[in-house]
């Protein structure tokens, strides 16, 4: 059976003045696919992703999400996904167990809902002994691996994850990853940036953004044979290079 594509872009454009930070983009992804978006510094990942969450009114081209359009439907995209982000995190002056009532309760859920998403959630992350300790204590990969499940928390169709895990070790890293994968396992879709390749290899699907446009999109195995390369980090160098 065909999956059916959870966010699709025609495009999409966005322009500040003259010049183009993402520069009509097209491409769509599939229900449940982790989808890597790479690119160097200031190549348009962020303004990319913004349009696709809702917070940033594209210039031209279209896109949807979830089934929602981001020109006039953002506050139904907001109700269908989560977000995380290096720069947005929990508040380290609350507890684990704080962090999720209080996010629980932002995204909607009823009081049984968010017990009992928080019972699941620390029996999950084997955070049993310090659910009660202020997140600002913990170290920051758990502070990532808790914020992914909170972004969780609603039970969103596509989960947006820009640059989850700066800073912290390759172990942390793979660990983290191995959430991305239940999570799409279970049939939420993953829209994920990152500047590490090999994260990227983890994705099922990578677009490589230069310049403010798609300039490869494959799976990583296919882009290794289309640039002749040996891993994913020769590939972002070989199109970065040609592209100067
Ligand atoms: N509000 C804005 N006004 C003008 N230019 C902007 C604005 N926001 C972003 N830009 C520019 O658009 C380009 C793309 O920025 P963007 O933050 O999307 O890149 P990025 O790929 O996310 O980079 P990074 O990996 O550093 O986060 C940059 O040149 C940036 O300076």
């Amino acid at each position: 059976m065909k999956k059916e594509n959870v966010i699709v872009a025609e495009a999409l454009t966005k322009a500040f003045g003259d010049f183009k930070a993402v520069n009509a983009i097209s491409f769509e992804v599939k229900k449940g696919e982790i989808f890597g978006f790479l690119g160097a510094n200031g190549a348009g990942k962020t303004t990319a992703m913004k349009m696709l969450i809702g917070i940033s009114k594209p210039s031209s081209g279209n896109a949807k999400v979830a089934g929602f359009d981001v020109y006039n439907q953002t506050e139904s995209i907001k109700k269908n996904i989560g977000y995380m982000s290096q720069k947005f995190t929990l508040y380290d002056d609350l507890t684990v167990k704080e962090n999720i009532t209080f996010f629980g309760g932002i995204y909607g859920l009823s009081r049984a809902k968010i017990r009992e998403k928080r019972a699941q959630l620390v029996s999950e992350l084997g955070l049993e002994g310090i659910s009660n300790k202020l997140v600002g204590s913990l170290p920051l990969g758990w502070k990532q691996k808790l914020s992914f499940s909170v972004s969780l928390l609603h039970e969103p169709k596509i989960v947006f994850l820009d640059e989850p895990t700066g800073g912290v070790d390759p172990i942390t890293r793979r660990q983290f990853w191995e959430m991305i994968y239940k999570a799409a396992d279970q049939g939420t879709t993953i829209f994920v940036t990152t500047h590490y390749m090999d994260e990227a290899e983890y994705c099922e699907r990578v677009s490589i953004v230069v310049e403010g446009r798609i300039e490869a999109l494959d799976t990583p195995k296919k882009l290794k044979e289309q640039f002749k390369v040996d891993s994913m980090n020769d590939v972002f160098l070989k199109l970065a290079r040609n592209i100067e």
